[in-house]
């Protein structure tokens, strides 16, 4: 096949979920060695669609064709034997196995282990994807897990490779090694379906577009024509504005983290080392660093869900290193994890539930032992209707949601329980433009009603943008946070430098 013929073709796809279409009379066609990019805000359909291409969602009428022939895989099995894989957003890996053996568990026919060693050293280096066969996964970053996956991908030759949201987890230089390996895929005439929310990136590597909104395809361009603005104008049908700062002075300082070691309590996690910073009400500090260097165990350990001695986390003066998380709620500190299915929430409880799990301190939805249902479920549907989440009610399971549309639910909970101590760790992570616009003016608007804000975050314009002191975590230890305004690009890299997962990124091309 040559490049700029016809792939795959798909023609008037319908997918129906109870209360919500998801997908609605969508064509669009990928070309062979085009890298094609699926826009969305949240909910609107792009995971639906790839999971049909894949096999994993079976549509309810219309018709798909690959290379001209009828294409309707019934499981991911079928989707792969006609050249068709996927990289997913959360990785399937199994840390206690090292990168051979976690790329065999993948493979119908898996050859020797010896001979696959060989196989993943070859394409690792064809595709500048540096990577180590006997390493244990437990021991890699997110970047060099990835790249399991990607090879598992490519030891299939395959001719379609759909990626769902792969740079959320990456640091630039990860994202420049991952992009050059895709440009290399598509001069060899692979196909790429693109999804991301991060528009900049898009426009440097995607030919072509195919933008969604509400489950329809409501414009096709040319990402590289179009400024990021416009695209995101185009996925949410409205104009954009950029968050805007008080400009407020700051009050007294209402979180003191003093000395905070702690092990990690996660396998093959990083423990904490002597962590200290402060935090002023109406302040917003910003803690960067590449993934799996201490962030989720900083928001144990604030959040209360890891105790450590009494004065290593004080709120308000008072030492609560040592108490849980209903104790520090009770305090004035709330906490939004990053995993939002399973930590921040419970997949199979309904919103009203899980409004009720997180709010119940705060909000006083629990009288004399009893639980204040109406209470409950109108403090649901107010964050549904503050953060805009696309639901079809309250009484839906948490799992049935769409990814950003539960991360502003989760973030929404959080911010409307009148907090004096907001942590969260990655607040936008797979939101769209729009929502993730108003889920930071949002944060912003918290610390100007005299909050004290913790974002921990891995996408550093996030950071620049909410943040006014920065600080950047490395193998469990922090930098001392430095006044956001005047720092540069290259100062940031040092402060997080020497992470590791950056250093093989470095090195290895
Ligand atoms: N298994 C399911 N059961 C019920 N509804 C679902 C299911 N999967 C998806 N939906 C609904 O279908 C719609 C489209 O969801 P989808 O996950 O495809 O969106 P998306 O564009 O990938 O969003 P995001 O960018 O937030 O991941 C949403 O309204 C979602 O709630």
């Amino acid at each position: 096949m040559t490049n700029g013929e016809t792939l795959l073709r798909v023609e008037g796809v319908t997918k129906a979920y109870p209360g919500v279409v998801a997908n609605s009379d969508v064509s669009f066609t990928i070309k062979a060695g085009e890298v094609h990019a699926l826009l969305g805000e949240n909910g609107a359909g792009k995971s639906t669609l790839v999971k049909m291409i894949y096999g994993l969602v079976k549509p309810d009428s219309g018709r798909m064709t690959l290379r001209g022939q009828p294409y309707a895989p019934t499981e991911p099995r079928m989707a792969r034997a006609s050249g068709v894989a996927m990289v997913f957003q959360h990785f399937s890996l199994f840390e206690a196995l090292n990168v051979a053996e976690n790329v065999a568990l993948g493979m119908e026919h898996p050859p020797k282990m010896g001979a696959l060693a060989t196989q993943i050293r070859n394409v690792s280096a064809a595709y500048g994807l540096p990577l180590d066969p006997a390493r244990m996964v437990g021991d890699l970053s997110a970047g060099e897990r990835q790249r399991v996956e990607i090879i598992r991908c490519l030891l299939q030759d395959p001719k379609l490779l759909i990626m769902d949201e792969p740079t959320s987890v990456l640091t630039p230089q990860e994202v420049e090694i991952l992009f050059r390996t895709l440009r290399l895929l598509k001069s060899e005439g692979t196909s790429i379906l693109y999804i991301s929310h991060k528009l900049e990136e898009i426009r440097a590597l995607c030919d072509e577009a195919t933008i969604l909104r509400r489950g329809k395809v409501v414009a096709t361009c040319t990402p590289r024509d179009r400024s990021a603005r416009e695209m995101a104008e185009l996925m949410v049908g409205a104009t954009l504005t950029p968050p805007a700062r008080s400009g407020k002075a700051k009050g007294g300082v209402v979180l003191e983290v003093a000395d905070l070691s702690v092990a990690s309590p996660i396998p093959f996690g990083t423990s904490l080392k002597h962590i200290g910073f402060s935090v002023a009400r109406g302040e917003v500090l910003g803690i960067a660093g590449v993934a799996g260097n201490g962030q989720d165990e900083l928001l144990l350990a604030l959040s209360g869900e890891l105790t450590t001695t009494r004065d290593a986390v004080r709120i308000d003066g008072q030492g609560m290193g040592d108490q849980g998380p209903v104790a520090r709620r009770r305090a004035g500190l709330v906490a939004a994890p990053e995993e939002r299915l399973g930590h921040a929430a419970a997949p199979d409880m309904s919103l009203v539930e899980n409004a009720l799990l997180s709010g119940a301190t705060r909000k006083g939805l629990v009288r004399n032992g009893f639980i204040d249902w109406p209470a409950a479920q109108s403090f649901a549907a107010g964050i549904v209707a503050e953060f805009d989440v696309r639901t079809p009610g309250t009484h839906v399971a948490a799992r049935a949601l769409s990814g950003g549309n539960l991360q502003k639910f989760v973030v929404g909970r959080e911010l409307s329980q009148d907090p004096t101590v907001i942590v969260i760790n990655q607040p936008t992570w797979g939101v769209d433009a729009a929502a993730a616009a108003a889920i930071r003016q949002a944060i912003i608007d918290r610390a100007a009603a005299s909050a004290a804000v913790v974002v921990i975050s891995q996408d550093l314009d996030e950071l620049l943008e909410v943040a006014d002191n920065f600080a950047a975590l490395n193998a469990g230890r922090l930098t001392s946070p430095r006044p956001v305004q005047g720092l540069t690009i290259d100062e940031i890299g040092l402060m997080m430098g020497g992470a590791h997962g950056m250093e093989g990124a470095q090195h290895g091309v």
